[in-house]
């Protein structure tokens, strides 16, 4: 049938020169005009076709049409309900009134209840007595009229207000259509022989390339998507909070090593070798190879000291100290390990270790009494392991955002002062502390930020001023300040994309469609 129509339009292009209006096409095989959308349609796909052969041009106009619906195509029929209402009752004087029950029984409980009032409105139907008559002896049915023009031409024709009435009442659908005007295109022909798309062999040798037509190049078209790889939402939020740090002077730590020993993630801190955390139902714990390398022997007994004796000022935890239990090897169970060992490798010159002298602008070189220390801003962003049961909150395998700031003088006031600019340049503007209780920070405090979607304040990460028990065995001198703060990746990336499964994010259960449509986080 397409074929029959593309030769449809030539032929009439051929005989008319233009079509002005393509509802007047009869399309091969049907009767009446096309005057129904649908047969626009197909009109459009054959005209679509020749224009892609610049066998014609055409243009658009856009149109408001009506359809009858259920209830209008009945009344198109039968008579309005008013009309129905009128035509089943008796002429006044010329039987028994009707009662409404009646009436009901006879056309039906909608066609009396939407009828009754406008037929007496009409003054077609009044009262007589408990039922009704009817006053007029003939009537002009104007709905029924209006339904029937509208069936057939698609409107009424300059009367705006009775459509506005008609959709009111349920009669009728509106329903946006187009048709079009056709002419000539500069390749006009009635011949609707298929274009060739490939010049072959065959066509030169023949010769038969020099008498064909051949289809236009369509620059335009889209090529096939291609699929190339998408960052996770977690790479984007990570990539984002990466350069909060960046622009705030920040160095990234390497966190390479997710295998830890007992002494880095726990012991270094100052975590007590029975602390919960570090029991098997917390920690996964590595069989092989079965024991860690030694830390230095002389760091190691500082902090072996620390633990079981106390010093510099601490009493210590008084507990005998396990050698076996620092030299376990685990999935480590946050990011702060990797701060230990940096920390411990930039108090390497205050231990009187030969080190480079860095070249930051402001280091001070080889200054008179100069004890080493220099001050530092460090983070990283990367993976952790807890022996959690998963839910929708919680994985055992997530990501810690971590920093760390080290200089001489800090107090608590530059720690909080600090979070609020930097949880403010990720948007989040209200921020509160709460103290709490870390076994390598005093004071700690937890970090909770308003979230506006869930009304609420929710916790956003943990905090705090790192410990003279941890940081003297390393070598700092006494008036160094650590603070430091580890917060996930996955909450935020959580309330940025409005994820309330934590599963959907990471893990088997994502979808890689979710990820590839993931537009970048706006800040
Ligand atoms: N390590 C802590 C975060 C933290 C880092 C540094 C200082 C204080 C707290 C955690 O896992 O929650």
């Amino acid at each position: 049938m397409a074929e029959g129509l593309q030769q449809l339009v030539l032929d009439t292009l051929d005989a008319e020169s233009t079509i002005q209006d393509t509802r007047s096409l009869v399309i091969p095989g049907q009767s009446e005009p096309a005057a129904s959308q649908d047969a626009q349609l197909i009109i459009l796909g054959a005209l679509n076709s020749l224009l892609s052969r610049d066998m014609v041009k055409f243009e658009t106009h856009e149109i408001v049409s009506y359809a009858l619906t259920a209830d209008g195509s009945q009344s198109a029929l039968n008579g309005s309900h008013e009309a129905r209402v009128w035509s089943a009752l008796p002429t006044k004087g010329q039987g028994a009134p009707v009662t409404v029950v009646q009436l009901k029984k006879q056309v039906g409980d909608k066609t009396v209840d939407v009828g009754q009032g406008r037929a007496f409105k009409n003054g077609w139907i009044g009262k007589e007595g408990d039922g009704l008559v009817k006053l007029a002896s003939t009537i002009k049915d104007v709905t029924q009229l209006d339904l029937l023009e509208i069936q057939s031409s698609g409107t009424l024709k300059a009367r705006e207000k009775d459509l506005a009435d008609l959709r009111r009442r349920k009669l009728i659908l509106q329903r946006k259509g187009q048709w079009f005007t056709v002419h000539k295109g500069s390749e006009f022909s009635t011949s609707t022989a298929k274009p060739e798309t490939d010049l072959t062999v065959d066509m030169l040798t023949s010769g038969a390339w020099k008498t064909s037509t051949y289809k236009k190049y369509n620059f335009e078209a889209e090529g096939a998507p291609t699929s190339g790889g998408s960052l996770h939402p977690l790479l984007k939020v990570r990539e984002e909070i990466r350069n909060i740090f960046l622009e705030m002077g920040f160095a990234e730590m390497p966190t390479a090593s997710f295998v830890e020993s007992g002494f880095w993630c726990f012991d270094a801190l100052f975590v007590p070798q029975q602390h919960p955390a570090r029991d098997l139902q917390d920690t996964f714990y590595i069989s092989d190879p079965p024991h860690a390398l030694h830390p230095e022997p002389e760091y190691y007994k500082r902090v072996s000291t620390v633990h079981e004796h106390g010093g510099f000022g601490s009493m210590g935890y008084r507990a005998p100290w396990s050698h076996e239990e620092t030299s376990k090897l685990l999935l480590r169970t946050h990011t702060t390990a990797s701060s230990a060992h940096m920390l411990y490798k930039l108090a390497a010159k205050c231990r009187g270790e030969a080190v480079e002298d860095d070249d930051r602008p402001g280091a001070p070189k080889g200054r008179q009494n100069d004890d080493g220390f220099r001050a530092a801003k460090l983070f990283s962003i990367d993976r952790v392991f807890r022996n959690e049961t998963t839910d929708a909150t919680h994985l055992a395998e997530f990501h810690q955002v971590e920093g760390v700031v080290a200089d001489r003088g800090l107090t608590l006031a530059d720690l909080i002062g600090f979070m609020r600019v930097f949880f403010s340049k990720m948007g989040i503007k209200q921020v509160r502390f709460k103290p709490a209780y870390n076994p390598y920070t005093e004071p700690s405090l937890e970090i909770f930020a308003f979230h506006p979607m869930l009304d609420k304040w929710v916790e956003v990460g943990n905090s705090g001023m790192f410990r003279p028990e941890m940081l003297e065995p390393m070598g700092f001198p006494k008036d160094v300040r650590v603070h430091g703060w580890g917060l996930s990746l996955e909450r935020p990336t959580m309330i940025r994309y409005g994820i309330n499964n934590i599963r959907t994010l990471m893990g088997h259960k994502t979808s890689i469609e979710g990820i590839e449509n993931s537009p970048a986080p706006m800040l």
